[in-house]
């Protein structure tokens, strides 16, 4: 039998949403070529997967070619797909727990996550993040975590992310957009093998505030703060209009477009490419991806959520982890 490298270990999400089947349909389309486990409760895999309990991560390369390796983590209830059970919200993030301690001891390569509904873990179990970059963040040491969606046609990074519109504005600070560009230029380079990357900064008003006319913080700092970065060596051009920026010209001529806020980012790559785009969190001690979407309630359990990100996220996660 071939060993294959440390598995990617695969968190269960909210499990009354599509990351049970969505795993399981990931799995029987990698299971020749990623090692992988799922972390949850075996209850609340569809009726039917073809699975196999493990306790030890080592099993799972032995496995994984005939059945999803599975570690069994128990929940305080079974589930009924769509409508999130409060009582199995601490389940939830203590399995997001589990699985960043395997991956920070080796005995996993990577995580990937399958999604969370946010104040479902909020109601059921004070979840105090907003979501699992925040989470992952501290788990990890506190260090700063940034959120890049990521597939073939483009790559964004919201520089603030969870948080309120009318906080944006105040949240963005020239430390943080400073912080955010230095941590993207540095993963596409060391991660994603982008020798010089090329970074498009969008303004935070319309039209980048045109010239002060709608709004004074291109005028005030933003424009400042990339010339300046530019002459420390970063390539970096903006701030742009955030509405003509993501056609397919504009795209050509950056490796990542970095957003002021979190639908300034995202509307762009869910459009583009929704089934296929994947959640990478940069600047964690360890390699995170996780699908684009999230956790579809409204076809839970019905058959019908499409695996594709999913899989694109398994295959980035453990390409990410061979590359170091
Ligand atoms: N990484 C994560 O944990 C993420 C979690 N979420 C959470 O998910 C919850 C629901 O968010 P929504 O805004 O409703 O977005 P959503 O992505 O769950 O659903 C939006 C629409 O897309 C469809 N859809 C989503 N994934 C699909 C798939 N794989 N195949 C077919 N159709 C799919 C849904 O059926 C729905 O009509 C929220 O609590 C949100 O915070 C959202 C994004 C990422
Ligand atoms: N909209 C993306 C999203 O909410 C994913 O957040 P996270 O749970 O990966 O932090």
């Amino acid at each position: 039998m071939t060993r294959r490298p440390a598995p990617v270990i695969i968190s269960c999400g909210e499990p009354a949403g599509i990351g049970p089947e969505i795993a399981v349909r990931a799995w029987e389309a990698l299971k020749s070529d990623v090692n992988m486990v799922w972390m949850g409760d075996t209850r609340h895999l569809p009726a039917g997967s073809v699975f196999q309990t493990i306790t030890d991560l080592a099993e799972a390369s032995d496995v994984v070619q005939n059945a999803l390796p599975v570690l069994h983590h128990p929940f305080a209830s079974a589930i009924t797909p769509g409508i999130p059970d409060p009582r199995n919200a601490k389940g939830v993030i203590d399995v997001i727990a589990a699985c960043v301690g395997l991956v920070q001891t080796g005995q996993a390569c990577a995580l990937c996550t399958a999604p969370i509904h946010k104040k479902a873990l909020m109601d059921g179990a004070g979840f105090a993040h907003p979501g699992h970059t925040e989470y992952l963040s501290d788990l990890g040491g506190g260090g700063r975590a940034i959120m890049m969606l990521a597939s073939e046609q483009l790559r964004v990074v919201p520089t603030t992310i969870h948080i309120a519109l009318e906080d944006v504005p105040h949240a963005l600070t020239p430390d943080l957009l400073r912080e955010t560009i230095e941590i993207t230029a540095r993963a596409l380079h060391d991660q994603f093998g982008i020798a010089k990357p090329r970074l498009a900064v969008a303004g935070l008003n319309p039209h980048a505030g045109e010239g002060g006319a709608m709004g004074r913080q291109e005028l005030e700092w933003i424009a400042d703060l990339i010339d300046q970065m530019g002459g420390e060596g970063h390539d970096l051009r903006g701030p742009l209009p955030a509405d003509t920026m993501f056609h397919a010209a504009a795209r050509a001529g950056y490796d990542a477009a970095i957003a002021m806020y979190h639908d300034q980012a995202l509307i762009p790559i869910k459009t583009l490419d929704f089934d296929r785009g994947v959640n990478v969190t940069l600047g964690l001690p360890f390699v995170r991806t996780s699908p684009d979407h999230g956790t579809a309630f409204d076809i839970a359990g019905k058959g019908l959520a499409n695996p594709s990100s999913m899989i694109e996220a398994l295959k980035l996660a453990a390409k990410m982890a061979r590359a170091g």
